[in-house]
């Protein structure tokens, strides 16, 4: 079966800053796979680069078979390809179920759109925990709940592909696992995952192939245990939080 995305040769520059460089990248349907790398090793940027946030330098981004370099966030979010944000990104002021219907309303109809596990807004909302608090407003649920809302937004534009960057920062062991219990069931609704973070316990309990990044570039990528006993990649962690 062909990828689910697949990038090529892709480089971004800031100025005089590589941040990344020739990286190839394949995701394959319905995998959870973890990106890694010290800080500033460009993970962001992929994600920034396959989402449309930045145009790339150079090399290219295509989603189930269709090029997408280069086109604008809206379009590759309506082609299938969520995205959950370092930062929760809720409407502060409207309650939590209002900010779910909100961010259904955009969904495109096209193919990945078809088939949706959670049929209504509370289903979804029931499916992260937080249907009983469906009508507080966002502003007040603390930051645990609020990253799981921001889980919620992200599904309910109906990805077939989700970016996660750094899910669970900022949340203590139990939202950690509640998290991960959600996560992994993710794949099985149809909705392939690419995960970013530092907790190198979290990417081993969610994911089965890890890509790790130096300096812009892949230095390695394949099974979880192999990739963290790679001597490249203990190298690159000498001293940090392998
Ligand atoms: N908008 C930007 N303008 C200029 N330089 C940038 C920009 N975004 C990222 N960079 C630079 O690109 C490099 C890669 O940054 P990036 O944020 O992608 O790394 P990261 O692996 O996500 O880091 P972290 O783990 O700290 O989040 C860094 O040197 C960073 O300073």
């Amino acid at each position: 079966m062909s990828p689910i995305l697949e990038i090529r040769g892709l480089s971004k520059r800031f100025g005089g800053v590589t941040a990344l460089s020739g990286v190839d990248l394949a995701i394959e349907e319905g995998e959870i796979l973890g990106v890694v790398g010290p800080n500033g090793s460009g993970k962001t940027t992929l994600f920034n680069v396959v989402t449309g946030v930045h145009m790339p330098s150079g090399g290219s981004v295509s989603f189930r078979g269709r090029d997408i370099t280069g086109l604008k966030p809206h379009a590759i979010s309506r082609a299938g390809i969520g995205y959950t944000f370092q930062q929760a990104m809720a409407f502060a002021g409207l309650r939590v179920l209002e900010n779910v219907q909100i961010a259904g309303e955009h969904v495109r109809v096209n193919a990945g759109a078809s088939h949706h596990p959670w049929p209504t807004p509370l289903a979804l909302l029931d499916f992260v925990g937080l249907a009983a608090l469906a009508d507080e407003r966002a502003g007040v649920l603390p930051f645990g709940s609020l990253r799981l809302l921001g889980l919620a937004l992200a599904l309910a534009s109906r990805p077939a592909l989700l970016l996660l960057d750094e899910p669970a920062a900022g949340l203590n062991d139990r939202e950690t696992a509640a998290l991960v219990g959600l996560v992994r069931q993710l794949p099985g609704h149809g909705i392939t995952v690419c995960v970013i973070d530092h907790d190198m316990k979290l990417m081993q309990m969610l994911c089965r192939r890890l890509a790790v990044l130096d300096f812009g570039s892949k230095i390695a990528d394949g099974p979880t245990g192999a990739v963290l006993a790679d001597p490249k990649v203990l190298d690159v962690y000498l001293g940090g939080d392998l």
